[in-house]
């Protein structure tokens, strides 16, 4: 990704995060203090930031947080994009749910930027092909059948909402 952005992408960004702003001053999305969060471990990285499993409150709540290497216009812009699709499709039991999003600002004396994380349900059984590689032989026609079902109805249901995925991350949340 590229420093120099030019004043079309400044003026977006800004345009963006004035959009994150009043979503959360309304409250139409929840705002999680990050002072709250702990326990914080990396669980996975992806085109845009890593992914960290966060405690709440230390309760036995657990959030998946998902960061942004940096906050300029592609990155504020997949924030938005993220919680919009993500709020398309909030009713389907297989879809992770978006939770909220939480603010980390920057410990630098100078550079006092903030940066967003969005807060997803944590699905505790991680990477579904790291399941079946330790449980393949142990799960019945049922279970398997049962695994099948949920993964299509999760894609039939972004589909039906006009969403095509192309890179599909199935994680698992334990009975
Ligand atoms: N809610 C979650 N619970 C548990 N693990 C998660 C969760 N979300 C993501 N992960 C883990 O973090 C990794 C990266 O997630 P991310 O959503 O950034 O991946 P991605 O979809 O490949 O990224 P992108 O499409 O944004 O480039 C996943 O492969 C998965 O292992």
């Amino acid at each position: 990704m590229s420093d120099n952005i030019n004043f079309q992408d400044t003026e977006n960004t800004n345009e963006w995060i004035n959009w994150i702003e009043e979503a959360i001053d309304k409250k139409h999305i929840r705002y999680y203090e990050y002072v709250h969060f702990s326990d914080i471990k990396e669980i996975g990285s992806g085109g845009f930031g890593k992914v960290f499993r966060a405690n709440w409150r230390k309760t036995e709540k657990y959030f998946a947080l998902k960061s942004f290497f940096s906050l300029n216009n592609i990155t504020t812009k997949e924030i938005v994009n993220e919680i919009q699709r993500q709020r398309e499709i909030d009713f389907h039991d297989n879809v992770i749910r978006f939770c909220g999003i939480t603010k980390l600002y920057s410990e630098n004396e100078i550079d006092q930027s903030k940066n967003y994380l969005i807060v997803m349900e944590y699905a505790d059984g991680g990477k579904l092909r790291n399941y079946l590689k330790e449980n393949f032989e142990s799960l019945t026609w049922n279970n398997k059948c049962k695994l099948a079902y949920q993964l299509a109805c999760a894609v039939s249901c972004l589909h039906d909402e006009g969403i095509v995925h192309r890179d599909l991350v199935i994680v698992l949340i334990l009975p």
